[in-house]
């Protein structure tokens, strides 16, 4: 069997650590199937973007990325903005891994491995956003802020738990963000509590968000949350959480291949779990922009 490359980004405190605790296993693992790493750790205030250069890892066969949700999402902006034709394994890290958990990649350290070495590749869509990627989601509005506010040693103890404890707390005081919406077929000028522009199903660990989403159809699953009474807020998140909210008179659901979003006020936004562009916004749907290692039979 010929040798093969591939360059690992890992996030060594994503998730509880353990990854960077199993590399040694890790680097055996990919040795014996054939695969050579060469290791890139990443850094709490450098992109990785900026410690890719697109000539370096063009000599490579793979880009793998191990960590959670943000380090997927800067290793495929990396990926994107220097125009790195290579397919992407993922190694589920992370406290919350949707992307990873919707193309059913074990989160298993050994299995993930096991998974990439079967080679079996999916293309999937991207988004892109002003001059930025995402993956798996755009948001903005009520508890879109969470990850970015979670500190990491909050995570690290409780997990999911604490992006749940930091989103009640942030409840009381958020105030409906006026935006002004438009997209291939229709335009929305209202009070929102809050956006999300999906790619897949899932976000926030939120299963069913956009049941209808599919990654490779070239279409953005759009949801707008109304302002309504704080006492609807109770059911509509268990008719989130069962995915039976499309229907809701608080919820507009729409699929577009690009949409534009704006507002009066300063409004932040959600990409993948890491900080993204303040609005406005210029959203269009990547069809078929990355290939990804999936288990056999997706
Ligand atoms: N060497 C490092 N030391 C401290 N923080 C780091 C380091 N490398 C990356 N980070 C931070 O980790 C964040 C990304 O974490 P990531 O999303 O991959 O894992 P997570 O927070 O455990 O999982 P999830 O996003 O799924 O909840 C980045 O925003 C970055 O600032």
């Amino acid at each position: 069997m010929g040798k093969k490359y591939a360059k690992l980004v890992y996030n060594p405190v994503s998730g509880e650590g353990s990854f960077a605790r199993n590399l040694d296993n890790v680097i055996r693992e990919f040795q014996t199937g054939g695969w050579q790493l060469s290791l890139l750790r990443t850094l709490p205030d450098v992109p990785v973007e900026a410690m890719f250069t697109g000539a370096d890892e063009d000599k490579f066969d793979a880009i793998f990325a191990a960590g959670g949700d943000g380090t997927l999402h800067q290793t495929v902006n990396a990926m994107l903005k220097h125009n790195i034709n290579l397919p992407l394994g993922i190694l589920p890290v992370g406290t919350v891994n949707d992307l990873a958990t919707f193309l059913g990649i074990p989160d298993g350290i050994g299995e993930c491995c096991r998974v990439i070495l079967q080679e079996n590749l999916t293309d999937i869509d991207a988004g892109h956003i002003n001059d930025r990627y995402f993956l798996n989601v755009a948001s903005g509005g009520l508890l879109t802020d969470v990850p970015h506010n979670t500190p990491a040693r909050l995570k690290n103890m409780l997990g999911r738990l604490a992006y749940y404890a930091k989103g009640l707390e942030s409840l009381p005081k958020f105030r409906p963000i006026p935006l002004r919406v438009m997209a291939q077929h229709g335009r929305w000028d209202d009070k929102f509590l809050l956006f999300l522009v999906l790619n897949s199903t899932s976000a926030g660990g939120f299963k069913r968000l956009a049941p209808k989403a599919s990654i490779q159809d070239g279409l953005l699953d759009v949801l707008l949350i109304k302002e309504c009474p704080f006492a609807e807020l109770l059911p509509l998140f268990l008719r989130i959480l069962r995915g039976q909210h499309l229907n809701s008179p608080h919820v507009v659901f729409f699929q577009t291949k690009e949409l534009t979003i704006e507002s009066s006020q300063t409004v932040h936004t959600d990409l993948d779990g890491e900080l993204g562009p303040s609005l406005p916004l210029s959203v269009k749907s990547m069809p078929k922009a990355l290939q990804i290692f999936v288990p056999k039979g997706r």
